[in-house]
């Protein structure tokens, strides 16, 4: 038997075992298939639609700007449909004009291959990057795959929207006053836009700078480096160079530090951590780096924009829009859908956020105690039909912290057997199965499986080498293990720069993470070990807050352990007014005082500032926020609430929800979530109600709206109810 046929049995067998019951899988695949059957009959022509997908390798693949991807949708390469992709993404060249996609056997084999050609030439070159048209990046795109979105998939779809309305209030912001964003570099050191500035001039700026910035008489090293580096941004673009000037020593140091040397820059909150970074950006391209080719990691969407809105203000838009800004996550996904034939998906692989993953656990507990009572219950399918799936979501729960730690730490079955836990082994075997039967990654996957790319593929290795020629991280005390082993791939050509601050590490998770791979417990440890030529600059200096408070908060890291004890925070702002201590007996105690030291503030006209606009509350828990609003409105102080994101307000998902149901093809979950907004029950009974549709949806086989309006519409019988109710209670 050919390893086709072994593959192509073996996944017959690990899609059968899953349950009907496993809600993930069950409209998955159904809608999935039909779906592209309806686009692509070629591809699917078989019932079996995912094993046809896994054949479909996607030989040439190209990429687009990772900030454009979301999550859920499949990568435009693998999209079905000349139409759709010939609507979202432009021409490479000028004379190109359109995109398409063309299918072909390959000599001697039945395997179908798909390319993606650019005016009917095939591409060679698999990272050319394609520009995406504006209008695609519209709020419609978010929505056009209802189907393919699972309800954890909310999050990450909010976080895209809020991205695209920050970027949208940009560029509003931007076409109101066009040069706001150059003023940052030049206001710094008072230089005019207009002064060119020469070698002399840069070492005598230099000094001030120095003089300003610490008052301290340098050291020799330091005034060569000084020198060293104002030569450096001699032959820089006079943009280029006048931001590096606006930089203080340090910061400046660290951007314009040879770039083929591993730079950790350790640095503390408002030290100027972006501003650095974008210096460095402006050094690497200043090196001949091409924009395409440098990579910048964030944690969050927003950050990432930031970056690419003060890179764009010195180096111009077009460059800034050429720069790999992602998140580690984006990036992941990007690298696993173009190489998701390797990963034993297709390209349109599915995302499970925590209640797929959930859902997933319980059929895999289920998959697990169904062989162990093999005998006991003959066949799978009477077993499906009679076992309330409730059964092991209780079993469950204990192995759903296994699997995400697990998970977290790239864990395999493998290693958990040899560690003597074969029923953890068992259970993170079937899970895995699932996702591959559901053609899904987890989060934590995706950032695995593109350590794995890297890993078990050279030529995915060398594609990313070829493409990343540098690499910048931000918040690198955010970076778990597995994202620092992706990066330390990543960066075999050391041209790396890495940007976090030590303090904020969250030590006990952090130091889970990484013990749980038997590695370091910091992350920053870890560089200094794997990168032994790297060199270290700290960034002391706080411009953000008064001295008072930079003093107050430095008194408090302290007492953190293991931190370097030479990092002292300065400010050369002005000292501010003290920082007051109030201890109150409870939570209305806390909201008078408080009240009372706004109204005293804002009707002092002694202090300039003195206005409601310019005091902030800082809460911890949003029911604490409930009380001021409330007494806020009691005493007519006038207030703005930035809390929860807009979009991840209750009432906007629900909307959203709404919305989504009257899409073409939107499955059950925006149903459900529109009927937990909109039943007038407690919150027990809905979930009573929802579950109820539910177990009628999966008796009948029927959508949970159609269970819900027959239910609502008295079609189902009471004796139907009963009889099938009691079968699968
Ligand atoms: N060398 C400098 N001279 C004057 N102002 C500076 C300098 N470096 C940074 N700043 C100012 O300090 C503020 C914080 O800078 P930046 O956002 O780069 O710091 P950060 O460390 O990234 O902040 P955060 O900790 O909030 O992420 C900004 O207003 C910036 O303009």
């Amino acid at each position: 038997m050919s390893d086709e046929n072994v593959n192509f049995i073996h996944f017959h067998q690990q899609t059968a075992r899953i349950s009907q019951n496993f809600r993930a899988s069950k409209p998955l695949l159904d809608r999935k298939r039909a779906r592209d059957l309806e686009n692509s009959p070629d591809q699917l022509s078989s019932r079996d639609g995912i094993r046809c997908k896994l054949e479909a390798q996607v030989t040439e693949s190209k990429r687009i700007p990772l900030m454009e991807i979301s999550v859920n949708t499949p990568s435009p390469c693998s999209r079905t449909g000349n139409k759709l992709i010939q609507s979202e993404y432009s021409s490479i060249s000028d004379d190109s004009s359109y995109i398409h996609r063309t299918e072909s056997n390959r000599e001697n084999s039945d395997e179908r291959k798909v390319f993606v050609s650019i005016n009917n030439k095939h591409v060679s070159d698999p990272f050319v990057t394609l520009i995406k048209q504006p209008e695609c990046a519209s709020l419609s795109d978010y929505f056009s795959t209802p189907s393919l979105l699972d309800d954890d998939f909310d999050e990450s779809m909010l976080e895209e929207i809020d991205a695209i309305c920050e970027q949208q209030s940009a560029a509003k912001a931007e076409r109101q006053d066009p040069i706001v964003s150059l003023d940052v570099g030049s206001s710094r050191n008072d230089i005019s836009t207009d002064d060119f500035i020469a070698t002399s001039d840069i070492l005598s700026l230099s000094h001030d700078v120095r003089a300003l910035d610490n008052g301290d008489v340098l050291d020799p090293k330091e005034f060569d480096i000084t020198i060293a580096l104002s030569t450096s941004c001699e032959s820089m673009p006079e943009e280029y160079s006048k931001y590096i000037q606006s930089l203080n020593d340090k910061q400046r140091e660290a951007a314009c530090s040879d770039i083929s040397i591993p730079l950790m820059i350790v640095a503390g909150p408002g030290s100027g951590k972006t501003s650095t970074m974008v210096g460095r950006v402006l050094m690497l391209l200043n090196e001949g780096i091409s924009p395409s080719n440098i990579l910048a990691m964030t944690f969050t969407t927003s950050a990432a924009l930031e970056m690419r809105e003060r890179i764009g203000a010195v180096a111009g838009k077009k460059k800034a829009k050429e720069l790999t800004i992602s998140t580690f996550h984006s990036f992941s996904l990007q690298l696993c859908r173009s190489h998701a034939e390797k990963l034993e998906r297709t390209a349109e692989f599915l995302i499970y956020g925590h209640g797929q993953q959930r859902r997933a656990i319980i059929e895999a507990v289920r998959l697990l105690e169904n062989e162990k009572n093999c005998d006991a219950h003959k066949t799978e399918g009477n077993f499906n039909g009679r076992r309330n799936p409730e059964d092991f979501k209780d079993k469950s729960k204990k192995w759903q912290k296994f699997v995400t730690k697990a998970k977290a730490s790239g864990k395999t079955p493998a290693e958990c057997c040899k560690m003597g836990d074969e029923m953890g082994a068992a259970i993170l075997g079937n899970y895995n199965d699932i996702l591959i039967s559901c053609n899904a990654l987890d989060y934590h996957d995706l950032i695995s499986c593109s350590l794995k790319l890297l890993t078990d593929f050279p030529e995915v290795f060398k594609e990313c080498q070829d493409s990343w020629k540098a690499i910048i991280v931000d918040e690198f005390q955010d970076t778990s293990a597995m994202q620092y082993g992706l990066l330390r791939i990543l960066a075999s050509h050391n041209r790396i720069t890495i940007v976090g601050d030590d303090d904020q590490k969250t030590f006990i998770l952090l130091q889970s993470i990484f013990s749980f791979n038997g590695a370091d417990s910091s992350g920053f440890d870890s560089f200094r070990k794997d990168f032994p030529n790297h060199k270290e600059i700290r960034l002391v200096r706080n411009y953000r807050s008064t001295r008072c408070i930079v003093e107050a908060a430095s008194c408090l890291i302290q007492n953190n352990v293991n931190r370097c004890q030479s990092k002292n925070f300065l400010s050369e702002n002005s000292h501010g007014s003290k920082i007051i201590l109030k201890e109150c007996y409870n939570q209305d105690a806390q909201c008078a005082y408080v009240i009372d030291k706004i109204l005293e503030n804002a009707t002092d006209g002694t202090v300039a500032s003195s206005s409601y606009g310019n005091i902030a509350i800082l809460y911890r828990r949003q029911v604490s926020g409930k009380l001021f609003q409330t007494s806020f409105r009691h005493r007519k102080i006038p207030f703005n609430v930035h809390s929860v994101a807009f979009y991840r307000k209750k009432v906007v998902r629900a909307i959203i929800a709404m919305l989504k149901t009257a899409l073409p093809a939107c499955d059950d979950d925006p149903y459900r979530k529109v009927f937990k907004a909109l039943l007038p029950f407690e919150k027990e009974e809905k979930k009573g109600v929802i579950d109820y549709v539910d177990k009628i949806s999966t008796i009948r086989k029927c959508s949970f709206i159609s269970a819900a309006s027959d239910i609502f519409n008295a079609k189902i019988s009471g004796t139907f109810k009963r009889f099938y109710l009691a079968m699968s209670s």
